[in-house]
């Protein structure tokens, strides 16, 4: 059996440094300076251990636009950033509409091995919005699907909605809606709002997704259903959904803020660069502020990146013609810790709870988003929390390179990734 030891780590960032023995796939023991011998050792130097992350929202690009990004590529931007498992939505081409394409996707995930990649199984035929695809066959394939989304495109049927919903009731599913009433965003290129309006881009309004938010909150209360909100962007969506938790009712509902909904607005639309253009798009300094409180507070229950590269030609255009989405998988913690950590919101154990627990209890993952304790899977995350990085998008391990946050100076570095006992990345390089 392999040993991995990881020295000078705090867990959850309390606490003198300890060191931790991985044996094999799991945590086999904790202590203060460890007599053991080990294969590898990991000097942690102080570094905070958390479990690895979880990641409900990615887009690997496979199949269809390998240029943009891979399997194997979006892994290892993963693993370096500090994941363990991500859910790889459905919008590729062909649609992951059926069990050929999510069985794909979840055995190249497994050839690469540097993190798990669950695919996400559309709700509809082709993403076309007009009937289910065959959602249980998915979920009875190799890929075992539970998580349903269009994203990139909204369930905007309500009767098709409610269905879905009732659909992965019966099977334990959910269904994560990309909310965006279409009929309100014909056209839409930028947050509607004074920005928008001086810079003569039209507006995509903040009820487009609240609208669409009350309604399937309604629904999954109706149905019993579970229903997890794809990259919350208003505050409008934060005080829908802290009256909707409130509810006692049959249904559940969970939501995603991305790290750049938390710290970016759409005051960096000024230069008409398409980096900044993205769906939802960048919204008010008050919408960030209510984002990041409502993710101390548990409204909004966890961060998922909606990692999505895109091929240069596909960006380096007029802002109209580009394509909406910013890479995310290796800044992730960094604006974490940017926007949550050191303005004191979140402590490291909300960090854990953040990036890891609470999405890994959402997908119903029972591997991920562990204590950190003997007997535990070894799905771990070493970061440097003090140390600083500059944003190289050319440096990161996507194909793309659409950073929004190219050239800032982040917080938090992931010093190294465990995947069940196996070092996925360590001091920046992916291991193999
Ligand atoms: N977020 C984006 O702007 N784009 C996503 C789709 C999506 O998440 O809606 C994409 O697939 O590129
Ligand atoms: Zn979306
Ligand atoms: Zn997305």
């Amino acid at each position: 059996m392999s040993r991995v030891l990881l020295k000078d780590v705090r867990p959850y960032g309390e606490g003198d440094p300890v060191d931790v023995l991985v044996e094999g796939t799991t945590i086999a023991e904790i202590g203060a300076s460890l007599d053991v011998d080990a294969d590898e050792i990991v000097q942690g130097g102080g570094a905070v251990v958390l479990p690895g992350f979880v990641d409900l929202h990615t887009h690997l690009r496979e199949p269809g636009r390998e240029d943009a990004e891979t399997v194997e590529t979006g892994s290892m931007a993963a693993a370096l950033g500090g994941y363990t498992a991500v859910f790889a939505m459905a919008n590729t081409d062909p649609v992951a509409d059926n069990a050929v394409i999510v069985e794909h996707v979840w055995r190249r995930g497994r050839e690469v091995g540097l993190v798990d990649v669950h695919p996400v199984g559309a709700v509809t035929v082709g993403l076309a919005g007009e009937k289910l695809a065959e959602l249980g066959t998915m979920r009875h394939s190799a890929a075992e699907v539970r998580v349903f989304s269009d994203d990139g495109k909204c369930v905007h049927d309500p009767l098709l909605m409610r269905r879905a919903l009732e659909y992965t009731r019966s099977f334990g599913g959910l269904v994560a809606q990309h909310a965006e009433e279409p009929r309100l965003t014909v056209g839409a290129q930028a947050h509607e709002g004074p920005n928008a309006a001086r810079l003569g881009l039209s507006g995509w309004p903040a009820p487009a997704e609240e609208s669409i938010v009350a309604r399937d909150c309604l629904l999954a209360a109706h149905t019993g259903g579970t229903l997890h909100v794809c990259h919350v962007s208003t505050e409008g969506t934060a005080e829908l959904l802290r009256f909707f938790k409130g509810r006692e009712t049959g249904g559940s509902v969970s939501a995603e803020v991305t790290p750049h909904h938390l710290l970016l607005t759409d005051e960096r639309l000024e230069t008409y660069d398409p980096v900044n253009k993205v769906n939802p798009p960048l919204r008010t300094d008050a919408d960030a502020i209510a984002l990041r409180r409502a993710l101390a507070d548990g409204t909004v229950d966890c961060v998922a990146t909606d990692h999505a590269p895109h091929a240069a030609q596909d960006k380096d255009c007029e802002w109209s013609a580009a394509k909406p989405g910013m890479l995310g998988l290796q800044t992730a913690l960094g604006i974490v810790t940017q926007t949550m950590v050191r303005s004191g919101l979140l402590d490291w154990r909300g960090v854990a709870r953040v990036l890891s627990e609470r999405p890994a209890e959402i997908a119903g993952l029972s591997g991920q988003g562990r204590p950190i304790a003997v007997g535990e899977p070894a799905n771990l995350a070493l970061v440097d929390a003090d140390a600083e990085w500059t944003v190289r998008g050319a440096e990161l391990a996507s194909l793309g390179q659409n950073s929004p946050f190219e050239g800032m100076r982040l917080p938090g570095r992931i010093v190294a990734t465990l995947l069940r006992g196996t070092l996925t990345a360590h001091e920046g390089k992916v291991r193999r």
